[in-house]
């Protein structure tokens, strides 16, 4: 039972980090059962988002500092009392608005209210310590212990940081952790069978949202401040889908011809199925492959919103097609299930879970998934494979990989919708992949490459 002086953005927030902490859930998808049940004021619910994905972003920095200050080591810390210290620390690092003597109190109350009253002054000690030497906080030396020192004072796993490190150097590695922990971009896909990406914008000023177009994609639309955007009548009269920039670039670089036969191996929740089905103006046939079935539900539901009907979806392991499928697609979207990794500024938990070890049981899976797919492509098709994740092991990796194992396609020229700036790019993107990166693109971390079947493949 909740105590009555917590207050309720904090009461919830602590249940959300327990549930992610002790129960393996996803912080944004309990956020959001939470917010859709609960009677919390805007305001509460707002408060709550920041504690929640600031907690878990911010972990790494809180952990080293509740370390320096602690009795116990957060290991042997009993698993509520250190959720609670973890947000209480947050608080008093990050939130210049909530004075640290609420902090103290409440993480107290929060103590009691689950029962645990021996440890209330645990807490209180630990987090007045704290609050006391905050503007002291001392970080391993930048320059002797690079990786630690980031890692740290970013909150990302130093195994993470030290990869990074090697590929991108110093000051790139400390800009994409930084990236990392900010609020990603809300971006709307304007759905092109109803509307215009204009006539969308303003309609959505008139729903009272601030929106500019991407510069990255036509039909993109960036929204300025935050809004609960299912709850709008634009969103439900299906003139829009959610999506990321990175992630209508993969659909936008394959542009299947209008009238031609797709299939889409990996097609849950149905973003990119919906942009081709957009991009082939609702004319010939895209089958939708997923492994599991609740999945393929979002993917028929997010059709019938958008007015989509070219869609057939398939309850289907893509490493186990039939042969009738053989030679079949004009077009193939191969966006296999990854590590994840470049949207960690989406998933805050996400760092704290992807093991280093974890990347090459994806990719196993990836080239797997690919190089069975690939056999439904016809001679002349094209095929895109991506990823959201930053990690050669499932880009670069799984890509030159099949190129050995199947002779029979070719790398093809990425036709961007947008200009690349940087040399190293465009360099890539004429050798057949791209991978695009939160600090230098703006995008979610994703990777892309393409492939035509060619003539020697029969
Ligand atoms: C990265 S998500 C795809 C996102 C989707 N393309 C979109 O834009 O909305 C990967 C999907 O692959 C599915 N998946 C995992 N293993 C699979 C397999 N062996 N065969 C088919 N689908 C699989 C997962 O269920 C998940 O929905």
């Amino acid at each position: 039972m909740s105590g009555h002086k917590v207050s309720p953005a904090r009461d919830a927030a602590l249940r959300v980090l327990l549930a992610v902490e002790k129960d393996g859930a996803y912080a944004n998808l309990e956020l959001r059962k939470l917010t859709r049940r609960s009677t919390l004021a805007p305001s509460d619910i707002s408060l709550l988002t920041e504690l929640v994905y600031g907690t878990l972003r911010r972990q790494g920095t809180l952990d080293y500092v509740i370390e320096q200050h602690s009795t116990v080591p957060l290991s042997q810390m009993n698993y509520i009392i250190r959720s609670i210290a973890r947000l209480g620390v947050y608080q008093l690092l990050y939130l210049d608005r909530v004075p640290a003597r609420a902090v103290c109190s409440e993480s107290v109350e929060l103590a009691k209210s689950r029962g645990i009253h021996g440890l209330a002054g645990f807490v209180n000690a630990l987090l007045r310590s704290i609050s006391r030497s905050k503007e002291r906080i001392s970080f391993p030396d930048p320059e002797k212990e690079t990786a630690l020192y980031l890692s740290i004072k970013h909150s990302h796993p130093q195994w993470l940081v030290e990869r990074w490190l090697m590929r991108f150097g110093k000051e790139e590695t400390a800009a994409l952790c930084a990236v990392n922990n900010q609020p990603a971009p809300v971006v709307l896909r304007c759905n092109t069978l109803k509307n215009t990406p204009d006539q969308l914008m303003e309609k959505l000023r008139g729903e009272g949202l601030m929106v500019r177009s991407s510069a990255l994609i036509p039909e993109g639309i960036i929204v300025e401040k935050r809004s609960f955007l299912p709850e709008l009548k634009s969103f439900r009269d299906g003139l829009f889908a959610v999506q990321d920039e990175s992630s209508m670039i993969a659909s936008s670089v394959l542009n299947p011809l209008c009238g031609s036969f797709v299939v889409d191996a990996c097609s849950g929740p149905g973003g990119k199925t919906t942009h081709l089905a957009q991009l082939m103006n609702n004319e010939g046939r895209i089958l939708a492959l997923d492994v599991h079935e609740h999945r393929l539900a979002l993917v028929d539901s997010a059709c019938r919103r958008l007015g989509v009907t070219i869609v057939e979806t398939r309850h289907q392991d893509a490493r186990e097609l039939q042969d009738k499928l053989e030679e079949k697609a004009d077009f193939i979207l191969v966006d296999v299930p990854c590590s994840g990794l470049g949207v960690i500024r989406r998933r805050p938990e996400l760092r704290w879970r992807v093991e280093c070890a974890d990347l090459s049981q994806h990719a196993a899976q990836q080239l797997e998934i690919l190089g069975q797919v690939s056999k439904c492509l016809k001679t002349g098709g094209l095929l895109l494979y991506s990823t959201c994740s930053t990690e050669p092991e499932e880009n670069t990796g799984v890509v030159n990989s099949f190129l050995m194992e199947y002779t029979g396609f070719k790398a093809e020229e990425l036709a961007m919708p947008f200009h690349l700036v940087h040399s190293c790019d465009k360099l890539d993107a004429k050798k057949g992949f791209l991978q695009l990166l939160p600090h230098r693109h703006g995008t979610d971390g994703f990777f892309l490459a393409c492939f035509r079947k060619t003539e020697e493949s029969r």
